[in-house]
């Protein structure tokens, strides 16, 4: 068996949702997972995955990483190649940071680049939001940034959003699991008018703080009524480390995605205490948590190779 070429591929992490953005805004945070793809001459698939709960990721062809990699070869009208993939894993899988985003923009990059690049990064992008069902992780793991993406008469309008520099993303991590799938069935399918209003007012007001850093518009912002009621409870220790995060001085608190991952946008002087407060409050409640201090990915996936 030999190699006839190689393309590495590596995507961040997303925080989607930020409160009151549900389903159409996210921010590519530094954490990254590294997709290799091995075009070989003959033989089938190989998926080989190192890192923190390797164990847990598919290596037949039901793998997201693969089944990506299927779609856009489909896409195109070829027969995908025989491929050997290994993947390094750097975000932690259904902890609502987007790691089924970045197998599946992971996927569709590396096809296109062994493909020759047929598409577009625009095309890409389209096909990567069809896979998700919803923009607000795989748009910003494609293109970096803080992004908000729309649909138009044409498909998609993305925005790139302005973060002040002064904002940092702190990203609390518990030890347990939350699929996304199931974070989503126990949302109501209709919303009141009220509530309505509210999310609208909300995301303006956040798209401004996020460009100002103006405190008070963050404070304010960070609130939701159409997803995090229904899935605090979800989260055990939601309320502790929200209470733990605004008493260290974070603007908000919110949940990153559909959880169990908590979000705090917090100034540089008070990173540290709350990173400390959040920490020490999940484990109040017997939750194991890993703690972060991250900043925003500009990039978003990149290739070499
Ligand atoms: N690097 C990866 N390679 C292949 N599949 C992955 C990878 N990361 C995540 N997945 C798939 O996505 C699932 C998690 O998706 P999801 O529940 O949407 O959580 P998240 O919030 O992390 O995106 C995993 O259980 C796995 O099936
Ligand atoms: N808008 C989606 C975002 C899901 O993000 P993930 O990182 O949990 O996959 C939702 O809230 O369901």
């Amino acid at each position: 068996m030999s190699v006839i070429s190689t393309i590495t591929v590596k995507v961040p992490a997303t925080t989607a949702n930020l409160g009151p953005g549900f389903d159409c805004i996210g921010a590519a945070l530094t954490l990254y997972n590294k997709f290799k793809f091995t075009h070989l001459d003959e033989g089938g698939l190989i998926i080989d995955v190192t890192g923190a709960e390797a164990e847990r990721v598919q290596t037949d062809e039901s793998n997201l990483l693969y089944q990506a990699f299927l779609k856009l070869y489909q896409y195109i009208g070829q027969t995908p190649p025989p491929v050997k993939m290994a993947i390094e894993l750097g975000v932690p899988l259904a902890r609502g940071l987007g790691s089924s985003a970045t197998a599946i923009v992971g996927g569709l990059v590396g096809a296109n680049q062994l493909a020759g690049a047929p598409l577009s990064q625009l095309e890409v992008m389209k096909l990567a939001i069809a896979m998700e069902g919803h923009p607000d992780n795989v748009v910003p793991a494609l293109l970096g940034g803080c992004r908000l993406a729309a649909t138009s008469a044409d498909g998609w309008e993305v925005c790139d959003i302005p973060w002040h520099s002064d904002i940092i993303p702190v990203v609390a991590i518990p030890d347990f699991e939350l699929s996304t799938s199931e974070a989503r069935q126990v949302l109501p399918t209709e919303f009141s008018r009220a509530d309505a209003i509210f999310n609208t007012a909300h995301l303006g007001l956040l798209l401004r703080g996020l460009e100002t850093g103006q405190g008070e518009w963050l404070r304010a912002a960070l609130q939701d009524r159409l997803h995090q009621p229904y899935r605090q409870a979800l989260i055990p220790g939601y309320d502790a480390v929200k209470g733990a995060a605004l008493a260290a001085g974070a603007y908000g608190m919110v949940i990153s995605g559909a959880g169990p991952t908590l979000l705090a946008l917090v100034d540089r002087l008070h990173s540290q205490s709350v990173e400390a407060a959040m920490l020490s409050a999940w484990q109040s409640v017997g939750i194991i948590a890993v703690v972060r201090s991250l900043s925003l990915d500009t990039q978003g996936a990149s290739y070499q190779g």
